[in-house]
């Protein structure tokens, strides 16, 4: 697991105001331990610049050494490729100042800023002797107007170059700006082309460290606490305007007037001051640590229409601190190849002490929920565990891939904000917006593409390391407003100034909690972050646990207003200087890089999506896998299965074929035997009288294996002649030893015996044609049943050819139906033709024995004539018979 550093820095002495004493107006009012009358005194005694004390009580002066070196770490610089928002695809535009999380289509024209070196005046100006009301500084023309394109720097005398009148009051030389406009209307982020250095590692820059990269200055660390004064909108000039100090090279702002004083901050943006300077000195370096792993909070504060949303989102043409940061993180992003990143944002506001979810959408996804549904639904609470600190639950969290992404996101929950007209801002905020950035990002695994293996497979590999999550709160709070006209702006604004007075006790609080960070005082007294949801949501930040850079707004009052307005108006004002000065004494950072998970600690439950993407794709990519063995196993299987079925297939088409062979000879030799009887003459006219008693059978050929001299066979003594003719084979022998006649024919009965065992053939022929018949009915019905089925048809093996098969196999057990039928005909005719046959022979022995009989008679008649005795005849009869 990676070291974690810490890097709470020693900071300055600062000025200790009384922190026990909540604040009671609007803004929470810092206690001024000096009357103004002690400040004019103070004014005119002590020296410029005290070493602690923030608010500056006496004339301005520059000091007697210079604290700060400058540039120390020069050589250290690394230049850096510029980086065009251009790059990015842009986000659609819905018009209107306030959707300012876009970025700009056109050049940005007012960056003809007054630059010098960046670097703080070494030699401090002569001691100015200052006038009261004028601390020190030459009044500057009041009808300055904002609205020149071109700023007019007006030395400021008694500061030398460090002050300068301005555009609607006092001004200063501004620090080089490091943005700078494009002809293709992108802007480019110069300031970021020299690098902090490589691996600039855990080290944050401690307050008190000269800090030149990025046009940053002494007193640059964990905590940055900014003034920026909004140019006059009337151009007026600003009525009072002329009091007011602002000191952008030392970072002073006040008030020369009654109960004024003077504060010192990081930064101190004067009225030409554009976003991308005021991004560049407070956030820019924020969120750099925000993505090599801190967590930081920036938010704006002050009173209403001052200029925070403004600040925060920007416009088209000025983008803010918002879309500034979006390019500067994916800028990181591509300019550290070494790490993947996971970015996922959420919006919210807290309105009247309710969470709403600005990226809410309809179940299904269709469309943003109604605020006043959503506060039918489900609340959304604050909670808080160890590991992700207070979050808000259960809120929407998209994951985005781009800019423009990112940007559409934010500019959506833009749309969905609340928003009202108040005295000083037509459009103004009515609720403490909160974008928050979740961004996960562990080192890329070398020698793999972006899909790399999971964090398990890595440990496997012995490559360490875990998944860093960091967060970045962009915050635009909602504006102080004292006395509203309508209520429901009354309701709005006393939630707002509850929860903003909260937030200036915990904060003036914060200088008496003990070192233990346990929350308490050191009365053992909690603070008070659960008195309202801001407060609540903003204790980790507020309690060291991240980098913070507030942006606290200003205007001067309107020239116009005069009298209670225009005291309301200092006071407020006044009040968020205090302000301002109190959290930069107050709030100590600790912040320390955020661990590195290990994937032995990212459970099903854990936010560290980046590691549980990685795990999800590593075992889905398994699953891949093993479907892809198991398909490959399926169809082998079933290739395997469809070559059986082809074998089989083939096997039964042989058997049938083999079959029908078998048939086709079967009937040939039984067809030659019938034509060699038919030729043989069975119906022939030697014939007639077996023609003339069965004239049918002539008409049906009847043929016969036996010839026609058959029926002249002599009639055998004592046997009948059905005996003959049903006789077996030995009767047969006998036929055939005495029925042969002179002219060599087989007789009649052999003529019948052998047709006979000609029909017991056929039916024994009969019988095998109907079993293999009904075989192959079989086998073709379960074919048709079984693994024939389309899907399992190997294309051109058993489509087309298979069913032609199939219906040839039908057309040859028709053909073989017919056949059968034709030789059960043939059989009839044949056992007619015996019984014929038969009939024949009886008549032919009977006449036979006539003719026989007759000479015998003719013979006794003769010996009866003749007187010999008629003993030997009868003999001879009977022998015969
Ligand atoms: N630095 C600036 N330069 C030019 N215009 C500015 C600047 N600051 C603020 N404005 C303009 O002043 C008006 C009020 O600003 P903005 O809405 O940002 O105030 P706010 O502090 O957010 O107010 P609220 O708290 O009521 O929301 C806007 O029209 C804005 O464009």
């Amino acid at each position: 697991m990676a070291t974690t550093t810490t890097t709470t820095l020693p900071r300055p002495p600062r000025t200790s105001f009384n922190a026990s004493q909540p604040p009671t107006s609007a803004l929470p009012a810092l206690p001024n331990s000096l009357s103004n009358r002690a400040s004019t005194q103070n004014l005119r005694k002590a020296s410029l610049l005290p070493q602690t004390p923030r608010k500056i009580s006496g004339p301005l002066q520059r000091p007697s050494t210079p604290s700060l070196p400058v540039l120390t770490d020069a050589k250290n610089l690394v230049p850096r490729r510029a980086v065009s928002i251009a790059s990015f695809p842009q986000p659609p535009r819905t018009g209107g100042s306030r959707i300012a999380s876009l970025p700009p289509t056109s050049s940005l024209s007012t960056c003809n800023l007054v630059a010098n070196d960046g670097s703080k005046p070494l030699s401090p100006s002569p001691a100015v002797s200052p006038k009261r009301g004028s601390v020190g500084l030459e009044r500057s023309p009041s009808s300055r107007s904002i609205k020149t394109s071109k700023p007019k720097t007006v030395s400021v005398g008694s500061l030398g170059s460090g002050f300068s009148g301005s555009a609607g009051g006092t001004a200063y030389l501004s620090p080089p700006h490091s943005r700078s406009s494009s002809a293709q209307g992108s802007y480019s982020t110069n300031a970021t082309t020299i690098d902090a250095g490589a691996g600039s590692g855990d080290e944050l820059t401690a307050r008190g460290r000269t800090d030149e990269k990025f046009g940053e200055r002494e007193g640059k660390g964990n905590v940055i606490v900014s003034v920026r004064v909004r140019p006059d909108s009337n151009d007026s000039g600003g009525g009072g305007s002329s009091e007011w100090i602002v000191d952008g090279r030392d970072g002073k702002v006040g008030y020369g007037g009654r109960d004024g004083g003077i504060y010192e901050y990081d930064n101190a943006f004067g009225q030409n001051d554009n976003n991308s300077r005021v991004y560049d000195s407070c956030a820019k370096r924020l969120v750099r640590r925000v993505m090599e792993g801190y967590h930081g909070t920036v938010f704006a504060y002050g009173m209403t229409g001052t200029g925070k949303t403004f600040s925060m989102q920007g416009t088209t043409s000025s983008p803010g601190v918002i879309p500034l940061a979006i390019t500067d993180i994916f800028s990181f992003i591509r300019e550290t190849p070494h790490r993947e990143f996971l970015l996922r944002v959420s919006y919210l506001e807290i309105y009247n002490e309710r969470i709403h979810d600005l990226l809410a959408t309809q179940p299904g996804g269709t469309g943003f929920i109604p605020l006043d549904q959503q506060m039918k639904g489900e609340e959304i609470k604050l909670r808080e565990d160890a590991k992700r600190g207070v979050y808000a639950t259960p809120l929407k969290e998209e994951i985005v891939q781009s800019p423009t992404q990112l940007l559409r996101v934010i500019a959506r929950g833009d749309l969905a904000r609340r928003t009202g007209s108040t005295q000083f801002n037509a459009r103004s905020s009515r609720s403490h917006a909160v974008v928050q950035i979740v961004v996960e990002s562990r080192d890329r695994i070398p020698g793999t593409t972006a899909g790399g293996g999971s964090m398990v497979d890595n440990r496997r590999a012995g490559i360490t390391g875990g998944v860093r999550v960091s967060t970045l709160s962009l915050i635009d709070l909602a504006g102080s407003e004292r006395a509203a006209e309508n209520k429901e702006r009354r309701t709005e604004g006393a939630h707002i100034n509850r929860s903003l007075l909260t937030l200036g006790t915990v904060i003036a609080r914060l200088s008496s909690v003990d070192k233990e960070g346990n929350g308490k005082d050191k009365d053992g007294n909690h603070l008070p972050y659960r008195d309202s949801k801001l407060t609540r949501l903003l204790q980790p930040a507020l309690s060291g646990g991240s980098l913070v850079s507030i942006l606290c707004t200003i205007a001067f009052p309107p020239s116009q207003v005069s009298g209670a307005a225009n005291a309301t108006h200092i006071g407020e004002t006044m009040n968020t200087l205090k302000f301002a000065a109190r959290a930069r004494n107050n709030i100590v950072s600790h912040a320390k890089k955020a661990d590195e998970s290990l994937a032995g600690g990212v459970d099903a439950g854990s936010r560290v999506l980046l590691e549980r993407y990685r795990v999800e794709i590593s075992e889905l990519r398994a699953q891949l896998d093993s479907q892809k063995r198991k398909e490959g196993d399926d169809m082998k299987d079933r290739e395997e299965r469809e070559e059986r079925e082809v074998e089989r297939h083939s096997e039964q088409l042989l058997e049938i074929q083999l079959a029908r062979t078998a048939l086709k000879e079967r009937i040939e030799h039984l067809n030659r035997l019938i034509l060699s009887s038919k030729s043989s003459g069975v119906n022939s006219t030697r014939n007639s009288h077996l023609a003339g008693n069965s004239g049918h059978m002539s008409s049906l050929s009847i043929r016969s294996s036996t010839t026609t001299t058959h029926l002249a066979r002599p009639f055998s003594t004592g046997s009948s002649g059905s005996t003959a003719i049903n006789g077996g084979g030995s009767e047969c022998a006998d036929d055939d030893s005495t029925g042969e006649l002179g002219d060599g024919s087989a007789t009649l009965a052999a003529q019948v015996r052998a047709l006979q065992a000609d029909v017991t053939d056929k039916n024994r022929y009969i019988a095998t044609l109907e079993k293999r018949l009904l075989q192959a009915r079989r086998s073709s019905q379960s074919r048709a049943s079984i693994g024939f089925s389309p899907p399992h048809k190997v294309p051109g093996i058993f489509s087309g050819g298979e069913l032609v098969e199939e219906a040839r196999v039908d057309v040859l057990l028709r053909e073989k139906d017919e056949e059968i039928a034709e030789l059960r005909a043939r059989l009839d005719d044949k056992e007619r033709m015996v019984s014929a046959l038969r009939s024949a022979a009886r008549k032919r022995d009977v006449a036979e024995v006539g003719r026989r009989s007759k000479p015998s008679i003719d013979e006794g008649r003769r010996r009866k004539a003749s007187g010999s005795s008629g003993g030997t005849v009868e003999g001879t009869e009977n022998e015969t018979f």
